[in-house]
């Protein structure tokens, strides 16, 4: 027998490792800055340090993050660290019951950090009620009955104090308040709470997916206070009151409230940052961050200190700021599931312009910058498209100082042009975020010479829900199960139909046989033959099929006598 589903169920077809106390050396040497490496700043623009500045939860580095490091080892050489594989990952959640194997190793405040599953459900409407007025010299009072209350709706909404999906931790389960139900005295019942999800900004909404394949993107929101109704609640069954009509002034019927409609959605953040700055660990990306924004992010001589992006805010002059996130470093092999930085990278999609920091003080800087950029490619052509700055790092470091020379050598023989910082003494980054904001300010400019987009569309789902929710319910389709001479009946709006119908109440019988003699159901049964004793399916309900032999031809009908539910597949 082919399944019953709801009819309102929603379904969307759709280290080398330096000691600890390998402290840089005391000597610093002066950085140089050859005029055609520093940029000719922009011209009014003025950097003040230190912004305001929003710093991601994350977890402190744990002596277990340097078990894979090699003790005896003093440099740290892409190819020869030895990192936990994490295999090619498929989108796994938190939330989900079984976690996979490959996630297993990997603590459950990063699995959460960005991606969610969570279940949403409006509410149901409430139950109209059959009442008649009863009062004291008024002798035939009428039908009272009042209707049921609206289920509540689920919203979706950006809080702008919210930076990750953390707080899904804990709680996944959505459920908006049912409808009152209606009264005596035409009393309709109140309407249920909304429940509004609260999402950070930059949260990708989809429909859960099925055997892996992501589902459809539903919702994008990105900014502060985009709110979004995404389920509405169901309708409240009408009471007797509404079916009073001239032909039955005393209706004994009332309708049971519209079933709010569920889904399963997963979430996902992709951070809303104007500069995304990558680099092999331990480059010294989140020491950049820390001096050019407010941002605190957790420092240390080894690699993957950073375990989740830092977000930092840095100002310049006449109210430009701009939002720079530091990710974890990046490693050959990256896109094969080799360290952490490849979970990450996601969140430069969005990003107009990357600073890509090289280690100068590793054996061979121009081989760390081609693995990296390497690992950009082959996570995705579009963020290996987007504008990017190199920054050679640490030339405080006589190492570093020595090698730099041929590093700029080789990157300008490919055309590009890098520059030389100190993070750590705040040598040459001034010049490199505003070289860096030029290209956002770019970008910017240029995509306001790119065609007018529409802005986002935030009502499409419950649009959608609607839409399934008015379909005629004419509209329905036959299919006869021979062996167990079952005859089902599918259609939104005859299945909606049959979940309002309140069985208890006298006249709902009637009414139903009444329907589905005007919609057609009767004639096109009995045109496709369906015989005494079949079994006929609509939505959750399961009835059988009479001929009358004294009622031939179009009186021989549905018997909902022997009325009962339809077992869930
Ligand atoms: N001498 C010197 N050391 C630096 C400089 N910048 C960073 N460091 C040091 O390099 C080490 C790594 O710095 P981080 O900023 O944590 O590097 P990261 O790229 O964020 O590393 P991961 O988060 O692990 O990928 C720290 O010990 C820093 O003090 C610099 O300009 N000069
Ligand atoms: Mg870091």
């Amino acid at each position: 027998m082919a399944s019953v589903s709801s009819s309102l169920s929603l379904c969307f077809l759709s280290p080398h490792a330096q000691a600890r106390s390998n402290k840089p050396p005391r000597k610093q040497l002066s950085l140089k800055k050859p005029k055609s490496i520093s940029p000719s700043p922009p011209q009014p623009l003025s950097f003040v340090s230190g912004g305001q500045a929003t710093t991601y939860t994350r977890l402190p580095p744990r002596d277990d993050d340097l078990l894979f490091l090699s003790e005896s080892a003093t440099e740290i050489k892409l190819s020869d660290l030895v990192i936990p594989t994490h295999k090619p990952k498929k989108p796994t959640f938190a939330t989900e019951d079984k976690i996979e194997d490959d996630e297993k190793g990997v603590p459950a405040v990063m699995r959460c950090f960005d991606r969610a599953k969570i279940y949403v459900r409006s509410g149901d409407g409430g139950n109209g009620v059959v009442a008649f007025r009863r009062e004291k010299f008024v002798p035939l009072g009428g039908p009272s009955g009042g209707d049921g209350g609206r289920g509540g709706n689920v919203y979706l909404e950006v809080d702008g104090s919210m930076n990750s999906l953390l707080p899904f931790r804990n709680s996944i389960h959505f459920r908006a308040e049912r409808g009152s139900h209606g009264q005596g005295s035409k009393m309709n019942g109140a309407k249920g709470e909304d429940v509004v999800v609260k999402v950070p900004p930059g949260t990708v909404v989809r429909a859960a997916g099925k055997d892996g394949v992501p589902g459809d993107v539903l919702l994008e929101l990105l900014h502060r206070g985009d709110r979004a109704l995404l389920l509405p609640g169901g309708r409240g069954g009408r009471g007797n009151a509404s079916f009073k009509s001239g032909a039955n002034k005393v209706p004994r019927i009332a309708e049971d409230g519209e079933e709010g409609p569920e889904m399963w959605l997963e979430l996902e953040l992709k951070l809303v940052a104007d500069i995304g700055i990558v680099g092999a660990p331990n480059a010294g990306k989140s020491t950049f961050l820390s001096v050019i924004s407010a941002a605190q992010p957790n420092i240390a001589n080894y690699p993957f200190t950073t375990l989740l992006p830092n977000l930092g805010v840095v100002s310049f002059d006449y109210d430009a700021s701009i939002v720079v996130a530091d990710l974890p470093g990046l490693l050959e092999g990256a896109h094969r599931g080799f360290g952490l930085g490849h979970e990450f990278l996601r969140h430069t999609e969005r990003c107009s312009a990357l600073v890509h920091i090289v280690d100068g003080s590793s054996q061979q800087p121009e081989y760390e910058y081609d693995a990296v950029r390497l690992e950009l490619e082959m996570f995705s052509p579009e963020i290996a498209e987007k504008p990017f700055i190199v920054a050679y790092n640490k030339m405080d470091l006589p190492e570093a100082y020595e090698k730099w020379k041929s590093f700029q050598e080789n990157l300008r023989s490919r055309g590009i042009e890098p520059f030389c910082i100190s993070a750590i003494n705040r040598d040459g980054t001034r010049e490199l975020i505003t070289a860096a904001y030029e290209l956002v300010r770019q970008r910017i400019e240029d995509a306001k010479d790119e065609s007018w987009r529409e802005p986002a569309h935030f009502s499409h789902v419950a649009e959608m829900v609607k839409k399934q929710r008015t379909a005629p319910i004419n509209d329905f389709e036959i299919s006869h199960d021979t062996t167990s001479n079952t005859w089902h009946i599918e259609g939104a709006g005859l299945q909606r139909f049959v979940q309002m119908t309140n069985w208890k109440y006298m006249d709902s019988d009637r009414r139903f046989q009444h329907v589905l003699e005007a919609c057609g159901v009767n004639k096109s049964l009995i045109k496709q033959g369906v015989k005494e004793g079949d079994t006929v399916i609509i939505g959750e309900m399961e009835m059988v099929w009479h001929d009358s032999p004294t009622n031939s031809g179009p009186n021989r009908k549905l018997s909902t006598g022997s009325v009962k539910w339809a077992d869930w597949k």
